[in-house]
């Protein structure tokens, strides 16, 4: 009886959002004769004797529908960038495309084009310039196409976790720790705790000091993520996180997207790497078939890389340093910069992982490699277009190790993890959005996600 009830209300929802079609369902399952009806933007408008043709897009794919509009009925609103409602019955032209012929069109919302819209169908607006537009460039065919791109990459990335029963988390934005120690955190609360203390003494300016301590916004989910490893296996998130870095450059964001993942019982870093590559190739094949038409829209030339069919490269911190050195690019004590990075991908032809790091270029959570206590047990994968693109390590088990090198006592609850069935574990974080860059062949960051933040940038 209940469930009665509550199949007819969702049928009667399911009756009234079913008004109308999107363009990418019409177009996989054509019913030619039927009529439909299509809610959308007009991309592109041509004039002729009987009909004006429209080319409408909806979002819902890289295609748009062609609609034929007989003159007779009301067609001089019609503009390039102009919200549309067009009713009409699906046909199919002699040249065997999709159309639909309107019996009926209204205009939702005009598109005057010379009220200051930024966009017209005829020019090809390069990205610094659709950049200027953030609320608006989602309606550029580019963007468009690469948020599509974003929301598949996504789904083939939860695919690929849920098929190897990962658990997926939510590991919290506001923290209180600098999970990287470099400093890089943005501050929630005012830094000094003194201050803090003595504010919340005198009762003042209560809504400073909302948890008492000093908060940022996480540069990492690691950390949690290493609690939940450490009592249900393996884990995963996907999510936002920061880093204060004052970079404008073409790799940088102050938001990005990272995906961390925390192996249990790992104990090599071969585990690491198989588990590295094998997502690689699954999301890039998967997003490659699901979205073929969205990555021609974004770059004509973009092929399947040539390194899905091989195997990556592995070599050590100090064999890239000997490569580097060969071709007159010395290292610095400060580590591999980008150039090097990139020459290094040029150098091995695939994406090459560097392991066994200088213990002081890393992390106070990683473990040493065995043999050489000077080296620790982490990698970069080093990519083409952005360089690294995945970093990642072995952490340290043993809790008297960790103990010497915690960098604060606000860590005290990481070191107790190691205390109460502790596990070996290892883990990695994946930069969506550099990954987003490889797969569209996208120089610039900042056009891999609908908001980007980078410094003095944030105004909406
Ligand atoms: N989960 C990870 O291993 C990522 C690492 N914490 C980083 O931010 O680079």
């Amino acid at each position: 009886m209940f469930c009665k009830r509550i199949l007819s209300i969702c049928n009667k929802h399911l009756y009234s959002i079913k008004k109308y079609s999107v363009i990418a369902s019409v177009l996989k399952k054509p019913n030619v004769g039927e009529v439909a009806e299509i809610k959308g933007w007009i991309k592109s408008l041509r004039v002729q004797k009987e009909y004006v043709f429209a080319d409408i897009n909806d979002g819902s794919c890289a295609q748009k529908l062609q609609i034929l509009i007989p003159k007779h009925l009301k067609t001089e609103d019609l503009t390039y960038g102009s919200s549309v409602h067009v009713t009409g019955t699906l046909s199919q032209s002699p040249k065997g495309q999709i159309e639909l012929v309107a019996n009926n069109v209204k205009v939702l919302g005009p598109c005057v084009v010379l009220d200051g819209y930024p966009f017209n169908p005829r020019t090809a607006h390069p990205p610094e310039y659709v950049r200027q537009y953030l609320h608006l460039r989602s309606r550029t065919n580019f963007i468009s196409a690469i948020l599509r791109v974003r929301n598949a990459l996504t789904r083939h990335i939860h695919e690929y976790f849920a098929s190897q029963n990962y658990l997926h988390i939510h590991t919290p934005i506001l923290t209180s720790n600098d999970c990287e120690g470099a400093g890089e955190v943005f501050k929630v609360q005012p830094e000094n705790e003194e201050t803090i203390k003595t504010m919340m003494q005198e009762g003042k300016n209560k809504d400073t000091v909302y948890f008492g301590r000093k908060t940022y916004l996480t540069v990492s989910g690691q950390l949690h993520l290493e609690a939940i490893c450490r009592s249900m296996g393996n884990v995963y998130t996907l999510g936002p996180t920061f880093r204060a870095e004052n970079s404008r450059s073409r790799l940088h964001l102050s938001e990005f997207y990272m995906l961390e993942a925390e192996l249990a019982f790992a104990d090599s870093i071969d585990t690491l790497q198989y588990n590295i590559e094998d997502l690689l190739k699954y999301i890039f094949i998967k997003t490659r078939e699901t979205n073929e038409a969205d990555l021609y829209v974004i770059s004509k030339d973009n092929k399947e890389p040539s390194w899905i069919n091989r195997d990556f490269a592995t070599i050590t911190y100090d064999e890239a340093r000997r490569i580097l050195d060969k071709k007159g690019l010395v290292v610095l004590d400060d580590g591999i910069n980008k150039e090097q990075e990139l020459a290094l991908v040029e150098h091995c032809q695939v994406p090459v992982f560097i392991v066994q790091w200088p213990k002081n270029l890393k992390s106070f959570y990683m473990k040493e490699t065995p043999l050489d206590d000077t080296k620790v047990d982490a990698l970069d994968l080093l990519a083409p277009i952005t360089g690294e693109v995945v970093g990642g390590s072995l952490r340290e088990d043993n809790y008297d190790k960790l103990k010497s090198k915690l960098p604060s006592d606000a860590l005290n609850w990481y070191l107790e993890l190691r205390k109460f069935g502790n596990i070996p574990t290892g883990g990695y974080g994946l930069g969506l959005e550099r990954i987003m860059q490889i797969l569209c062949n996208i120089p610039n960051i900042k056009d891999t996600l609908p908001f980007p933040r980078w410094p003095h940038n944030c105004d909406l």
